[in-house]
């Protein structure tokens, strides 16, 4: 029976790869634009929502990450800070999310008068407020965040070390983003090292616009706990002449460590990783049993929201509650926080969470008269 879209709304979700900027309302960007004296591509909302996706569709990675000039260029008060990361939270809290980690690169939002500290105090405390409104509507979430450095630039080692300074504070790891190609991790292998001696975490975006080296790299060169996007681990497998699945030895190594893969399906359309829901890597990799992840990568460029990823992978691949489950506790596998913060939401939250769903579908089956 495949899920309903109140089924999949209600059920408890995990999303480990989000971006704040790539997440913000179409209305607050029309609202910071006027206070940063922003030019927008279009006036209003709408049309912004709209500008958003259609620009993201391009087939390329570098010409999706130009539409971001229009997010982060309005994020650069402290002031829009708290309201866009409140809202995030509040947003992922509505669509059914219990936990999320939200990144953003902090040295995009330097231009006008806030420091690398000012920007991550600002979206911390952007963050509580957001949670302790989604709590109040009776939708708890809780969100960590996860400190981006860009590839291109050379600031990763200074970031790496905002995200130790203020590991107390809710920040619980570190990520390299932007253009892959030409950008290899290794270029950052002083920010990795250093947070490796730090006993910290962190993932890097790999294998989404370029191949298997850039995989290679962010696992046995910089030591990458999880794999943001990844899907192209894929060109590792290849078909027998009996049609089984072979892997090779990188992809092996991925599957049998257990290293999470942060799937992203909308996002891979919209840069060519992926052709189409239906033949996105997704449904082999989940076959295969590698450790998948569902997530949204940007929930403003692609009009998504984990709601619509799960129903459009139930729509390619049939899966259904107990598979969004086992996505879901590979999420929380998968997590940064403590083991035992991971296991109470497993057992707290999750689990009860779709054990009541299943037992709402059996009641309803029980009364055929009210259905
Ligand atoms: O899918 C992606 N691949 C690579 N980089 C990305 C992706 N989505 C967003 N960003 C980049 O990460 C920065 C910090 O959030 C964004 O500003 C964007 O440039
Ligand atoms: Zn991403």
């Amino acid at each position: 029976m495949s899920p309903t879209p109140e089924e999949i709304r209600s059920a408890p979700k995990v999303v480990l790869h989000d971006h704040l900027d790539g997440g913000l309302r179409p209305e607050t960007i029309v609202d910071l634009a006027a206070d940063h004296g922003h030019e927008l591509p279009v006036p209003d909302a709408d049309g912004l929502r709209t500008w958003f996706v259609d620009s993201a569709d391009s087939g390329s990675l570098d010409r999706y990450l130009e539409t971001f000039q229009h997010t982060v260029g309005v994020m650069q008060t402290r002031e829009a800070l708290v309201r866009v990361a409140a809202e995030c939270a509040e947003d992922l809290a509505a669509d059914g999310v219990v936990y999320a980690e939200v990144r953003y690169a902090p040295e995009l939002h330097l231009d006008r008068e806030l420091s690398l500290d000012d920007v991550v105090e600002a979206v911390q405390e952007g963050f509580r407020q957001g949670e302790q409104r989604a709590a109040e509507a009776g939708r708890p979430v809780k969100v960590a965040t996860l400190l981006t450095a860009m590839r291109h630039a050379a600031r990763s080692r200074e970031i790496a070390e905002l995200v130790i300074r203020y590991r107390e504070a809710g920040v619980v790891g570190f990520d390299i983003a932007g253009a892959e190609a030409g950008f290899p991790p290794t270029r950052h292998l002083d920010a990795f090292e250093f947070l490796r001696r730090e006993n910290a975490h962190f993932t890097i975006h790999a294998g989404e616009a370029f191949g298997l080296p850039s995989i290679w790299e962010a696992l046995q060169w910089c030591g990458a706990d999880r794999l943001g996007h990844g899907v192209r681990i894929v060109d590792d497998i290849t078909m027998s002449d009996a049609g089984q699945p072979v892997l090779g030895r990188l992809a092996a190594y991925v599957r049998d460590k257990r290293i999470p893969l942060e799937l992203c399906p909308s996002s891979n359309i919209q840069t060519g990783a992926a052709s189409s829901i239906a033949e996105h890597p997704f449904g082999l990799l989940a076959k295969l049993r590698f450790r998948v992840t569902v997530n949204t990568d940007n929930r403003l460029m692609s009009a998504t929201s984990m709601s619509r990823e799960f129903s459009v992978l139930a729509e390619a691949f049939g899966y259904d509650l107990s598979d969004f489950q086992w996505f879901t506790v590979n999420a929380l596998k998968s997590a940064f926080i403590p083991f035992d913060e991971r296991l109470a939401l497993i057992n707290d939250v999750v689990k009860p969470g779709y054990a009541a769903l299943v037992a709402q579908r059996t009641l309803a089956h029980l009364r055929p008269a009210s259905r």
